[in-house]
């Protein structure tokens, strides 16, 4: 039997914004938002949106979906239009099912952010050029290149056979435990990071991390790196205004959990199917 991948339907890569056929799709965004049609969708078509008139703030080829050419118009404001609204990425993420559409906007979501902050060259003030061939702003002074920025964080789950260590932030919605997460420090591996991470938000420590997945996270520009990490010994010590709360839970009784589009629902199910057989997360 021939294993048949189907390409997906989403294809990243540098498209020439000045090089835009009719054909293109666009999508629209603003901070963290993008414009939503009647029937929900954000792709529209490129003569539509040029008649809009828009504040554009830049244009960025974004890649190919299902075939057609789709750029970004980034706004330097967000206009109300009639017929039309203004829709999170964290909404849109929370309801909509296909993955390789999300993963499109996370991209658009990165890069929208990425170019609106950086216009201007920081070592020498002067404005930025978009460079023609690869997803960078040059300065023609300093000759400086500026890529989209990436910021790599560590998230674990924290085990200790059938229990899991789970915490809450200030951040988080209430009532909900989720999993441990924070920034690579400069010079740091992504195992130092985890056993430095959660030794200061919890005071345990950890042994063993097996890597179980990655996720794209574009507020603004992290890079999840998921793992299962098992306890070795340690006390639970709260980092104060890091962590609100944390304790050990078992398997068969999990307090409210992040969303299913989370990679730390995604580690806890995981854990959860191996450990009682429950059906393993896509
Ligand atoms: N997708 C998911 O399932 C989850 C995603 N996250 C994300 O993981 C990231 C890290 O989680 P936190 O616990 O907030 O991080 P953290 O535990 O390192 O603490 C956050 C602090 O790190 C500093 N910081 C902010 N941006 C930074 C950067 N780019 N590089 C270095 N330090 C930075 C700030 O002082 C901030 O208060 C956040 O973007 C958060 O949204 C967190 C939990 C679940
Ligand atoms: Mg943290
Ligand atoms: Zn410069």
């Amino acid at each position: 039997m021939t294993l048949v991948f189907s390409s997906p339907p989403w294809r990243a890569q540098w498209l020439d914004p000045l090089q835009l056929g009719s054909e293109t799709q666009v999508l629209v965004h603003y901070r963290q938002s993008f414009l939503t049609g009647s029937e929900g969708g954000q792709l529209f078509p490129l003569t539509e949106v040029d008649a809009l008139d828009l504040p554009l703030s830049t244009k960025q080829g974004l890649g190919m979906w299902e075939g057609l050419p789709i750029v970004l118009y980034e706004l330097s404001e967000a206009p109300s239009i009639a017929g039309l609204n203004w829709l999170g990425l964290r909404q849109i993420m929370s309801s909509q099912l296909d993955t390789s559409y999300v993963e499109m906007l996370c991209m658009a979501a990165q890069v929208g952010t990425w170019a609106t902050q950086h216009r201007f060259c920081s070592h020498c003030g002067i404005p930025l050029l978009a460079v023609t061939g690869e997803r960078a702003m040059a300065c023609p002074q300093c000759h400086n290149r500026y890529y989209p920025r990436i910021s790599p964080c560590m998230i674990a789950l924290v085990t200790r056979g059938d229990e899991v260590l789970l915490a809450r932030s200030p951040r988080h919605a209430p009532g909900v435990f989720s999993t441990l997460a924070g920034f690579v420090e400069p010079g740091e591996t992504i195992e130092q990071c985890i056993a430095r991470e959660v030794l200061e938000e919890v005071g345990v420590q950890v042994t063993q991390p097996r890597y179980i997945t990655s996720q794209s996270w574009p507020f603004p520009h992290s890079l999840m790196l998921g793992f299962h990490v098992q306890y070795l010994h340690g006390e639970i010590r709260l980092q104060p205004e890091e962590i609100e709360e944390a304790r050990w839970f078992p398997l068969n009784a999990l307090p409210n959990l992040p969303g299913p589009h989370t990679i730390a629902r995604h580690l806890i199910d995981c854990y959860l199917a191996e450990r009682l057989g429950t059906t393993h997360p896509m």
